[in-house]
Formats: C-alpha cells, structure tokens, sequence
C-alpha cells in the first residue's frame, strides 16, 4: 500500500519550474530513495510533501487522505515528518532539551501548554523525557544528552535530526541528505539506525547524494530532472538507465 502519493506537482518560484508536474508514490514499510543532479528540485519537493510549500497544483495524499490544503504542524501531527538539508538543531540548548521541544515545535504545540505545568502535563512531560533517553540510546547520543547542540560533530548533528524527527512517533520521515558532510565511520552509523526504524514499522524517503547509501539502504528509486520525473525503479535498474547517467553527466 502507499503510504504517500503525490500526483502532478508544480511549483514555480518567478519564471523558474522547481518542480515541474512530479508525481512520487512512497509504500508502506519502505525506504525509498529521491536522487537528482542539483536543482533537479528535490528539496522543493519535500517542501511541498511536508507542506512547508504550497503546489501551484497537484495532490498529495498521505494514509490515504489529501494533506495539501494543512499545515506542516497538522501535516507532522498525522505521521508526516522531515529533516533538512542543514540540521536545524538549537546549538545553545543541550541535546536533550532539543528532542523535547521538537515535538512541540513539530506539532505545533502550544507555548502556554509548556510553562503551565498543570500534574497532567508535567506526567506527559516526563514520559516524554523518558520516551526522548530511549531514542537518544538507540541512536548512540545517550552520552551527549547534556552537552550543548552545538558541540555536536556534523554526522551527531544528522543523528539528533533524525532523533527530533523521531521524537513525534512518525510513520513518515522524509529524510534530506543524511549523510552529507558526514565521516565515513557515521554514516555507516546513520544507515544502520535507519534501517532498525525502517524495521520497527517506519518508512522512510530519502534525499541523498552517495550513491553507496542509496543502493544499501533504498528499496526503490525515484530520479528528478529538471523538476520532472526521469525514471524510477529499483537501485541497479536506475543506476544503470542511460537516461540517468546522461542527466549527471550532463550536469
Ligand atoms: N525559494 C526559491 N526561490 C527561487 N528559486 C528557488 C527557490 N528554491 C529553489 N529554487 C530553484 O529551484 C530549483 C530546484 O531547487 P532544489 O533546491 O529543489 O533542487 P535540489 O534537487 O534539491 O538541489 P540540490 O541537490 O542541489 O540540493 C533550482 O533551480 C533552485 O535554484
């Protein structure tokens, strides 16, 4: 089943075609891939299936329903969740106090909610702390917890997006470059921990640029040209389509 479907999505910003009628399907369960030259609009794109951006046209449909007229925050709160490019972690707040407040932030949360501390909030507040340690464990930042964001190495800084991403018990998350600027040792480390997710019922799309990670981690692959769609299928059936490598080479 797809989890996430969008048909027909246009976006232009003055005269230039972003994304130029693309059409992506996500299944249920999986880890699918978005790969493209630069500018061939797959960050628009993300911008427009999480709602950050509104279409010009097109539909998106996520669980089944048309999420194209919420907001992000309504979009976060039904199981739609993503990252960026450049991890936009606090730096002066510690790690831990980032993964709290990301599920306020993502789900729109009210402020008065979090100084009001009324005993039920103050339990919620507490199961989240508790819910927030388990994921920093189970993505080895469990030892930074108390450290500024800040301090954290470019790959800690992917891992702490994922956690903050994970932190709204998302069925979706879009997933922007995981592992650029990241050493070697970590991304190894970040795929891994993608994959336990991925195992654990979560289903993943995944902007990325080394090629090495998406034929490890994706199940299938969506290519973008120019803001259109220009193949898709499995790992080796895109990378070796002529028509794919013509568009990197063309580049
Ligand atoms: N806010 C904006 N205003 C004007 N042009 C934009 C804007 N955002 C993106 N673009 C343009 O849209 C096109 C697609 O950009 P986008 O960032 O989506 O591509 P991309 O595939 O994610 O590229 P990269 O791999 O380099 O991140 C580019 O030509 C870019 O310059």
């Amino acid at each position: 089943m797809a989890l996430l479907t969008a048909t027909q999505l246009t976006k232009t910003f003055g005269g230039i075609r972003a994304v130029d009628a693309a059409s992506i399907e996500v299944p249920e369960g999986s880890i699918t891939g978005l790969i493209g030259p630069n500018g061939a609009g797959k960050t628009t794109l993300f911008n427009l299936l999480s709602m950050f951006l509104r279409p010009d046209s097109g539909e998106v449909q996520f669980a089944e329903e048309p999420i194209h007229e919420l907001q992000p925050h309504q979009v976060a709160q039904r199981g739609l969740v993503r990252t960026f490019q450049v991890a936009r972690v606090l730096s002066r707040l510690s790690v831990l106090e980032n993964m709290l407040l990301a599920a306020q932030e993502q789900t729109g949360e009210k402020f008065w909610n979090v100084w009001w501390r009324s005993p039920r909030i103050a339990q919620e507040e507490e199961a989240q702390r508790e819910y927030a340690w388990n994921i920093l464990e189970s993505i080895g930042l469990a030892h930074k917890a108390h450290d500024y964001a800040g301090s954290l190495s470019g790959g800690q800084r992917k891992l702490l997006e994922l956690g903050r991403a994970l932190m709204v018990k998302p069925r979706l998350i879009l997933l922007d470059e995981p592992a650029a600027g990241v050493n070697p040792t970590l991304i190894n480390q970040i795929c891994e921990h993608i994959q336990a997710w991925n195992r654990q019922g979560i289903t993943f799309l995944v902007i990325e640029h080394n090629m090495d990670v998406v034929m490890s981690l994706c199940d299938r692959v969506w290519v973008m040209a120019e803001g259109r769609n220009l193949a898709s299928g499995t790992p080796e059936e895109v990378q070796n389509n002529p028509l794919v490598l013509e568009a990197y080479l063309g580049q």
